[in-house]
């Protein structure tokens, strides 16, 4: 079992408070002297760790990531901004799903429509601490968009590594009008993120996926956001957050987050929220590790989901993101692609476009309400990860068709009377 213990002595390598720490055999590294994305000793992931850590007082200025900085390795990022997502209330899916609140926390509404712009501007501002020029990642999508837009902002090279034919055609127009190289593989996303690790192993570019360390302190954000937000205007936290899963990044920094603030003194333990992970059915190992008790995942090598966001089956992010659903209480399940859809359609209808991926928290929280896992007093945040706009087919295929019409206003009147 991953040893995620916070209270640690800080190491003669620490920079500015900072440091590596190895989730496994708890080997320390320094953090910015030299570029390395997993132990050096056992392979296992690594996490940032701080000599202090901060509590609500000391978190200044406007809503938005770099409020948080001093929670984060660097004092200021490659920034465009991002951070600062609404907190919608949808009275309609709480309702009818039956919980005592549930709000979403729209993600899609960072500056490049997903979450992922938190880590990248965390991320490429240490890429350029540690001095290296050219970014890479393997995507399905909308880590291509990020990477390719902060690496814009940077002024840096970027290549990325897609699925071929996987990828929904607003994130390729992304990257693409961003200056990223698009590389298409052969082959799916956990394929295109093997090549691209063996790349930053071997010197060739510097890795920005989530086995970053650096990239999912960025990501913790949505956690401070989502307290803070919580405390202030109700003076309480959420029972309990769902979110979608796919390589199992925001899972582990939403868990670093709360390991973090209980560690300061900001919350009680007994006010973490529970982290409750939602997969597509066709791409779900996270989910058959906690429905059987599994301490670790197992690799799916064949994956399809309409939610081509999350259409992944090695979740790199495992062994952090498995003791945080499990620490907290929470769980993880599976929804089908039409369940997704009917969610997407459902959270469109309260005015909340989001992309297939993002759904999936709804429908996940829907299917584990009619189970009795989710209790009806529950105070729920359902994360939306990904814009509507992102996958333009999808929601066109989710969406009703367009009706033609003649060209007079005695044609449409007449058209709208008769049908
Ligand atoms: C829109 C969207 N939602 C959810 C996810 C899953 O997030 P994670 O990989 O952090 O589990 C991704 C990417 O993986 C995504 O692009
Ligand atoms: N959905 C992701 C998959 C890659 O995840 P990452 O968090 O490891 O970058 C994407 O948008 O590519």
């Amino acid at each position: 079992m991953a040893n995620l213990e916070l209270t640690a002595e800080e190491p003669p390598c620490a920079e500015d408070g900072v440091w590596l720490s190895c989730i496994e055999c708890s080997e320390t590294f320094a953090p910015f002297s030299d570029v390395r994305y997993t132990c050096d000793s056992c392979d296992g992931l690594l996490e940032v760790r701080y000599a202090d850590l901060p509590t609500w007082d000391d978190f200044e200025g406007e809503r938005n990531v770099w409020r948080y900085e001093a929670a984060l390795p660097v004092d200021d990022g490659v920034s465009l901004p991002e951070g600062g997502t609404q907190l919608h209330d949808v009275p309609g899916l709480e309702a009818e799903i039956g919980v005592e609140r549930l709000r979403v926390k729209h993600e899609g509404m960072n500056p490049t429509g997903s979450f992922k712009d938190r880590g990248m501007t965390v991320g490429t501002r240490v890429a350029q601490k540690v001095g290296v020029e050219r970014l890479a990642c393997a995507s399905t999508g909308n880590t291509s968009a990020a990477l390719a837009a902060y690496g814009a902002r940077g002024g840096m090279e970027t290549l990325v590594l897609l699925p071929a034919g996987k990828v929904a055609a607003g994130k390729v127009a992304q990257a693409s009008l961003h200056g990223a190289r698009i590389l298409e593989v052969d082959g799916n996303f956990d394929t295109c993120l093997d090549i691209v690790q063996d790349m930053a192993m071997r010197g060739e570019v510097y890795l920005l996926n989530s086995l970053n360390p650096f990239r999912l302190e960025g990501q913790k954000t949505i956690g401070l956001e989502i307290m803070e937000q919580f405390r202030d205007e109700e003076g309480s936290y959420p029972d309990r957050i769902v979110l979608p899963v796919g390589n199992a990044g925001n899972t582990a920094a939403l868990y670093k987050c709360f390991r973090e603030l209980v560690e300061s003194g900001a919350i009680d333990e007994s006010e973490v929220p529970k982290l409750t992970g939602v997969q597509a059915a066709g791409a779900a190992p996270m989910a058959e590790a906690i429905e059987h008790g599994w301490e670790e995942h197992q690799r799916w090598d064949e994956v399809e989901t309409r939610a081509t966001a999350i259409r992944i089956g090695n979740p790199v992010n495992a062994p952090k993101a498995l003791p945080g659903i499990r620490e907290t209480g929470g769980t993880a399940t599976a929804v089908s692609d039409e369940k997704i859809t009917e969610a997407q359609r459902d959270l469109a209808g309260e005015g909340v476009g989001v992309e297939p991926a993002s759904a999936a928290s709804i429908a996940g929280l829907r299917k584990l309400r009619a189970e009795g896992v989710v209790d009806d007093d529950e105070e729920v945040v359902c994360l939306t990860t990904g814009h509507l706009l992102k996958d333009p087919e999808a929601a066109a295929e989710a969406g009703a068709d367009p009706e033609p019409v003649p060209g007079t206003t005695a044609g449409v009147l007449e058209y709208l009377e008769a049908n």
